[in-house]
């Protein structure tokens, strides 16, 4: 079952990885052509009416499958309207090749006749409300006919995610729906079938641009406070989660510190809140006040950069795992106390090799990928997500798994999984939680890579931090 949001998410991914839509779309022609034939004698006549977006582009790639029924193709409005390039193209292809191809700009003349099959493909995943003209009158038309109607990809009118049905929306008796099932078709009474368009399965197992674009759109909307707990022994590592936040997007960063170090890690940016409190480390005492804060203000926490390992401090954090309620990444010294609290936090945690097995997850030698279904059963078992990190990072929820690719070699050097915390921390505040967990290393990664491109060797975390937003945008903005 896959959701629209996803679905373009993954053709997003497989064009990164060499497969453009325009093949796609030949892919879905043939397999909209294929389920033509299984319904129509060879005698039968069809006509496939075709709306301006790709659900009329599939069609007029079935078109060309279909010669032997010699279709007739009715375009809804004027061939300068079709909304993308592909289509288009598929569209100039059936005129100059002399196809029976029809433009109806109004309405009332649309002229089907009395075709034995007909193909919807008016409308797809693109849909939004009723059905405007000449939509309306055709799916009208489509309903009147005494013909079998094959819809592409779903029936015109229906939303593909909810199943909710415009007043006019077509009645389909077969759906060709493209590579996986989509939940609103579940209910319909008519014959679904799923056509494998060859979408690689590493568009959906591997992170790639079209995960950034539901993220954008949260981040552009969104507003969010980071809390970092961190710092004692070190004060680099909260101060690069901290700025690293606010980079990918958060509002406002603060890093609740010991006393000692507080001066020592506002001095290394001015953008960000620090928050001091009594001593030279995190001690139980504080976790009260902590949580406090957390909670008023609907922060997104990252526990863990620099704390060091001294047995107060993970006693503070067992606590304050227990007592938040909130979304927190944790990461470093903080991890193995995850699996020893029965905590109602949403956690994404962020452990390498080392840490992933002293917190209780699988002891992994090889590549972390191979051993990804044990790292997912530690997801499962512990109730959060996990990005286990390495040359190439596992992204689990249990039952979810993505790889993530990006990152150079260089990048192994002290700090970059701060700025990884906080990226995620920063894109936690407007995203679901898998969701900000598989982008993250993402973007922390193509920071890395563009920066190791500009630059070469040498890198250093805080040089992350600059790169961050292109990563994160790409040529957007
Ligand atoms: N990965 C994918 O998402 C794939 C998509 N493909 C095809 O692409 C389709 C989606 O294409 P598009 O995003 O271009 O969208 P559609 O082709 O579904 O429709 C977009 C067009 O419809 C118009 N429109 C929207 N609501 C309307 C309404 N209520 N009344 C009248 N017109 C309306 C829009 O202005 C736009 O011109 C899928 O359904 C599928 O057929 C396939 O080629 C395979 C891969
Ligand atoms: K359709």
């Amino acid at each position: 079952m896959i959701s629209s949001e996803r679905m373009a998410a993954v053709d997003e991914n497989a064009d990164a990885l060499g497969v453009p839509r325009k093949q796609l779309m030949e892919s879905s022609g043939n397999a909209v052509a294929r389920a033509v034939r299984r319904v129509a004698d060879p005698d039968s006549s069809v006509a496939i009416v075709a709306g301006r977006g790709n659900n009329g582009g599939d069609a007029f790639v079935a078109a060309r499958f279909l010669d032997e029924y010699d279709p007739t193709v009715h375009l809804l409005g004027r061939p300068e309207t079709i909304s993308t390039d592909i289509a288009r193209k598929n569209w100039e292809a059936l005129v100059a090749a002399e196809y029976d191809a029809r433009t109806v700009t109004d309405s009332k003349s649309l002229e089907l006749g009395d075709p034995d099959v007909v193909v919807d493909a008016m409308l797809g995943t693109g849909v939004t409300g009723e059905l405007r003209e000449p939509e309306a009158t055709a799916a009208e038309a489509i309903d009147a006919l005494d013909a079998t109607v094959v819809s592409v990809d779903v029936p015109s009118g229906l939303d593909a995610d909810t199943g909710e049905r415009a007043d006019s929306a077509v009645s389909a008796d077969h759906v060709v729906t493209f590579h996986d099932e989509k939940p609103g078709l579940t209910e319909l009474d008519a014959e679904v079938t799923v056509a494998d368009i060859g979408i690689p399965a590493a568009a959906e197992l591997f992170v790639g641009p079209g995960d950034l674009r539901s993220v954008r759109r949260g981040v552009r909307g969104g507003d969010s406070r980071v809390f970092v707990i961190g710092g004692g022994p070190y004060t680099g590592a909260p101060a690069l989660a901290g700025q690293a936040a606010l980079r990918a997007g958060a509002s406002l960063s603060f890093v609740a510190a010991p006393e000692k170090v507080a001066g020592q890690i506002q001095g290394y940016a001015e953008d960000l809140i620090v928050q001091d409190y009594a001593g030279d480390h995190l001690t139980p005492d504080q976790v009260d006040g902590l949580v406090q804060t957390a909670h008023d203000y609907d922060d997104v926490v990252v526990i863990g950069p620099g704390l060091g390992d001294d047995d107060e401090t993970l006693e503070a954090a067992r606590r304050f795992l227990d007592a938040f309620e909130g979304e927190a990444v944790v990461d470093a010294d903080a991890l193995p106390v995850v699996s020893e609290v029965d905590t109602d936090a949403t956690l994404v945690c962020t452990p390498n090799r080392k840490e992933l097995a002293k917190m209780g997850g699988p002891d992994v030698e090889g590549p972390l990928r191979d051993a990804r279904d044990d790292i997912a059963s530690f997801a499962a078992d512990i109730g959060h997500v996990v990005v286990a990190k390495a040359a190439e990072d596992v992204v689990t929820d249990g039952e979810r798994t993505r790889i993530v690719r990006a990152g150079t070699p260089a990048m192994a050097v002290g700090g970059t999984g701060d700025t990884l915390a906080g990226v995620i921390a920063g894109l936690l505040g407007t995203q679901d939680s898998f969701d900000a967990a598989c982008a993250g290393p993402f973007v922390n990664g193509l920071a890395g890579e563009r920066l190791d491109a500009e630059r070469g060797d040498g890198l250093l975390a805080s040089d992350l931090l600059d790169a961050i937003p292109r990563a994160l945008w790409g040529d957007e903005r």
